[in-house]
């Protein structure tokens, strides 16, 4: 959008988030002047011709520039629309498409965004001479081409355009994908335990990272301000007596409901980080009024994805924003939940990350004699030292390992 513009937004149908799109629409830059809805979609123009009517009504006494509506539109949808209306249309998918496209800040997802950018686009072609400009460097940002095409030949070219274009974004970010996995596979190795933060967007995973782990991270209050992964150290130390582990935590993109389909590959490094996490944590804005629907969103993603979200942490943020009668509600709703204000203290979830990476791991009591000393050296950082007592035969310790230091340390194991 060049500037501000005023928006009217739409929605038709059971599933109706007037206040998530207004958000959405903020994030924008967009500045909502109105809204209309109607519980019935219309399968010729999204509203029915009566509400397509008021739309024009209203948006005329409004000054609205701009129509936008909470669920993707077929070509001639918008078209309807549009007549009725007398404005331009934004869908709920272009809408997000161009909120991943000014948020978008390293190369592969710039190419993610633009893969995305063109499926929405190929089956509304009309001519695309708006889009080719941009391609050789132009500046025109339009999603939906404006001109006119001459003719079924120039659209089946223009067609063909965007398809080849499309096979070369793929092919790149296939090799994108290949070389993220071998870094991760090498990392995971060797590497200390990996936890993912995922979540609804805006639910607070920035901030936590950059509090467990220090980061200075970029946090704004608008949705999908984080387009990239980012793998993070959090060092053990002694506490309470009882020495940690190190671990990584990877922050993610926000999932968000009826995410378009064209951004899945937005989605890719999320999924990624998700499935191969030794602990998954889905945070969650305790403030939302739509918590419930919100975790269920997270959970359905990641299961259709193929992530075990069983053992994952639910871990509930934002608490100082809850009155205390929902904090009620949510204690009784969610009881095994960690709640949390990250803007406060991560203590809570720091700990019950170390609970879950030590109950994927053997626990044992060992005795090792002072003149192995350096075995104990060994154990900092990557083992869990619950206790550690200095004796005549040598050092007993109650510890929790990583799976792949069992065998070195099992001649040390006591009865
Ligand atoms: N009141 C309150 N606000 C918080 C808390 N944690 C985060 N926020 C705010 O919530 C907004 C979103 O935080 P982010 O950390 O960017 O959220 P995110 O989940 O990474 O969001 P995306 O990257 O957009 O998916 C910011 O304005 C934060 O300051 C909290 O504990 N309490
Ligand atoms: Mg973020």
């Amino acid at each position: 959008m060049n500037g501000i513009s005023r928006a009217i937004l739409v929605a038709a149908g059971e599933d109706r988030h007037l206040d998530e799109l207004g958000r959405l629409a903020a994030t924008l830059g967009l500045e909502v002047c109105g809204r209309l809805e109607q519980p019935r979609r219309d399968g010729a123009g999204y509203l029915g011709r009566g509400k397509r009517r008021e739309l024009g009504r209203r948006a005329s006494e409004l000054g609205a520039q701009v129509v936008v509506t909470d669920d993707e539109l077929t070509a001639s949808q918008a078209r309807v629309l549009e007549r009725d209306a007398g404005l331009p249309v934004m869908d709920r998918t272009e809408l997000i498409i161009k909120i991943f496209e000014s948020h978008a800040r390293d190369a592969a997802s710039k190419l993610q965004v633009e893969l995305a950018e063109l499926e929405y686009l190929l089956p509304r072609t009309r001519g695309m001479w708006t889009h080719l400009e941009r391609q050789e460097g132009g500046g025109g940002r339009g999603l939906r081409g404006a001109t006119r095409g001459p003719g079924e030949q120039q659209l089946e070219y223009d067609r063909r355009m965007i398809r080849d274009r499309i096979r070369t974004i793929r092919r790149k970010l296939k090799d994108e994908r290949a070389s993220r996995r071998v870094r991760s596979s090498r990392l995971k190795k060797s590497g200390p335990p990996a936890v993912a933060l995922v979540g609804y967007t805006n639910a607070g995973k920035t901030t936590i990272l950059n509090s467990l782990s220090g980061a200075g991270r970029s946090v704004r209050d608008w949705l999908f301000e984080t387009l990239e992964t980012s793998t993070r150290l959090v060092e053990g130390g002694r506490e309470d007596g009882v020495v940690r582990p190190d671990f990584v935590v990877t922050d993610t993109v926000g999932f968000i409901r009826k995410l378009p389909t064209q951004l899945v590959e937005s989605f890719a490094g999320t999924l990624q980080a998700a499935r191969e996490a030794d602990v998954v944590v889905i945070c969650a804005d305790a403030s939302s009024p739509e918590l419930a629907e919100e975790i269920d969103v997270v959970r359905e993603t990641l299961v259709a994805s193929g992530v075990d979200a069983e053992d994952a942490i639910l871990c509930l943020n934002k608490l100082d924003a809850v009155p205390e009668e929902a904090k009620r509600e949510i204690e009784r709703r969610y009881p095994q939940a960690v709640k949390i204000s990250a803007l406060k203290s991560t203590d809570p979830l720091k700990q019950s990350i170390y609970r879950s990476i030590a109950s994927l791991r053997p626990r044992m009591r060992i005795l090792i004699p002072h003149s192995d000393y350096s075995e104990v050296a060994g154990l900092y950082g990557t083992a869990e030292i619950h206790s550690s007592e200095n004796t005549a035969e040598g050092v007993i310790m109650d510890v929790t390992l990583p799976e792949e230091k069992r065998e070195r340390y099992a001649r040390y194991t006591l009865g």
